[in-house]
């Protein structure tokens, strides 16, 4: 198995449209493409009753398993494939199912805290953060959270107040000065476009760098023949 020749960090606010500039560049690279949510990487909160579970802060960096998402990224990046958690957000909880995810060229971290710890930091090629207005992304996430993950208006007024947005400001948008690029407004077409030409090169790039290092290492054989032919 080949290992990755280039890994993404996607982050920003909830709402702000990480996850669909991962879906959108994956659509457009195809199975090249591994896409890590970070979001699946929430402790698993099976100890604890519904109604506990609904009071965790969820945008809090130690409401997250650090250790297995980077035991996980390291996996991937020897070529090897994971057993990726899921998360059901109506649940607030991980699901009892694995999936099995296997390495790829590209893979794609994408989350609140995609550039928030160190070590992946140090794991990532380019580090990615999507910025957009607080009210844009209130408005989507009530949106979402009422259509996609089955909350009421209420709940989600209150979450945000109490933990989302001191949190975003606490420790989310901090992570900005680990950017290489911000892109603003989420899903912006031209930002996205730039994104899939820079992965497109890279692959290239990489796969022409293996070309030569194989042409390189032919040579050297041919040589040997050319060099053991003269002497026999
Ligand atoms: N550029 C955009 N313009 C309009 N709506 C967008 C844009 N980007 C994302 N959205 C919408 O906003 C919502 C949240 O986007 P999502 O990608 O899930 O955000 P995040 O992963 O950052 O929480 C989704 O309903 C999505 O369709
Ligand atoms: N049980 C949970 C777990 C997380 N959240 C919220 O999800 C947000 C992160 O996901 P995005 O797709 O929006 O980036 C984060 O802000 C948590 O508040 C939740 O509501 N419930």
């Amino acid at each position: 198995m080949r290992s990755p020749s280039f890994v993404i960090g996607i982050a920003g606010g909830t709402g702000a449209g990480k996850t669909t500039v991962a879906r959108t560049v994956a659509d457009h690279v195809g199975e090249a493409i591994t896409r890590i949510p970070v979001d699946n990487y929430y402790e698993d909160l099976s100890h604890l009753e519904l109604t506990e579970r609904e009071q965790v802060n969820y945008d809090h960096p130690d409401a997250f398993e650090w250790d297995l998402l980077r035991e996980h990224l390291e996996t991937l990046l020897e070529g090897q494939p994971i057993e990726m958690p899921q998360y059901d957000f109506e649940i607030h909880n991980r699901t009892d199912d694995r999936v099995t995810v296997e390495s790829s060229d590209v893979i794609v971290l994408e989350g609140i805290f995609a550039l928030y710890d160190d070590a992946i930091l140090e794991m990532l090629d380019l580090c990615l953060y999507v910025m957009t207005d607080a009210d844009v992304r209130i408005l989507r996430r009530i949106e979402r959270d009422v259509v996609e993950r089955g909350r009421d208006l209420e709940g989600v007024m209150e979450q945000y107040l109490e933990t989302v947005k001191p949190m975003h400001e606490r420790f989310v948008e901090p992570t900005t000065k680990n950017a290489d690029v911000i892109i603003p407004e989420g899903a912006n077409q031209v930002a996205v476009e730039l994104l899939i030409e820079k992965i497109e090169a890279e692959r290239s790039s990489d796969s022409g760098a293996g070309a030569t290092a194989e042409t390189a290492v032919e040579r050297e054989r041919q040589d040997e023949l050319t060099f053991s032919d003269s002497t026999n």
